[in-house]
């Protein structure tokens, strides 16, 4: 169901007896209202990090819409994955790259899951290395969420930690990330696309969806050994990388910076 409504206001008061009943938001709904509080962060002139996915892509809109109506001006867009480029494109939104512009003022973007410490898993739309290397060149990364994707433990939800590896003797890579966190309980999937084919990245790599069982403890030696095997690229920890996680939920918006607890 569409909704018109203030991206910005969810409220409603089960005493106020002329207000329609509280609506449930869907999940889409949610990702809009986190991506529409993003934007709100965006002034002209700023060079910005376009993220991937669902969320990312209502961030996206916003942004060629207050463009259009000339309420944004001199915006440059640092796409994350081929499709937020055509999307991006399509919205007329001026685009460039990181080697023209090695410093990004913001970035927006999505996660798949948050920890409390605000720590991300991302990737599992595919675009994990193109969104590390521009959200790591950022002064300010936003992330916006439903809060499905707050978790306590990053990569222990039984859902993908995805590792981007090199197509060569990829099977060979798979089997040695196995075995590096087989003490989590991990399975190791080559990601399959159309047709049962491997999918392939906008780098032309392949995705190993780990799916592990506990916490891993210290990410950041985690983190390390991974990309210590010769054939992985990247992965989609995102450790001490964003600045703000805007939350969506049904009782309305959190907003958490990093090093504080509200
Ligand atoms: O990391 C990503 C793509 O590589 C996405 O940001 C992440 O998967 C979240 O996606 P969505 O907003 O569709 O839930």
């Amino acid at each position: 169901m569409a909704l018109a409504y203030d991206p910005l206001f969810i409220s409603s008061s089960a005493m106020d007896v002329a207000s329609p009943p509280p609506m449930i938001l869907t999940q889409d709904e949610l990702k809009r209202i986190a991506a529409y509080k993003a934007v709100e962060f965006v002034e002209s002139g700023m060079v910005l990090g376009l993220g991937t996915g669902s969320t990312a892509k209502h961030a996206v809109d916003r942004i060629g819409e207050l463009l259009r109506q000339g309420k944004l001006e001199n915006i440059v867009g640092i796409p994350t994955s081929k499709k937020t480029q055509e999307q991006a494109l399509s919205l007329g939104i001026p685009l460039s790259d990181l080697d023209a512009h090695p410093v990004i003022d913001l970035s927006i973007d999505g996660a798949d899951e948050v920890d409390p410490y605000l720590n991300l898993v991302k990737g599992r739309g595919g675009s994990l290395l193109r969104e590390k290397m521009i959200e790591g060149a950022s002064k300010k990364f936003v992330v916006i969420v439903d809060e499905s994707k707050m978790v306590k433990h990053i990569g222990g939800s039984k859902l993908a930690l995805p590792v981007e590896i090199v197509p060569f003797c990829w099977k060979f890579t798979a089997e040695k990330l196995r075995n590096l966190l087989e003490g989590y309980g991990c399975e190791a999937n080559l990601r399959l696309g159309e047709k049962e084919k491997p999918f392939v990245t906008d780098n032309g790599n392949y995705i190993v969806d780990m799916y592990l069982e506990e916490d891993m403890g210290d990410l950041g030696v985690v983190s390390d050994s991974i990309l210590r095997l010769p054939g992985v690229v990247e992965h989609g920890m995102f450790l001490d990388m964003a600045s703000t996680v805007i939350i969506a939920g049904e009782h309305g918006v959190k907003i958490k910076n990093k090093h504080t607890s509200t």
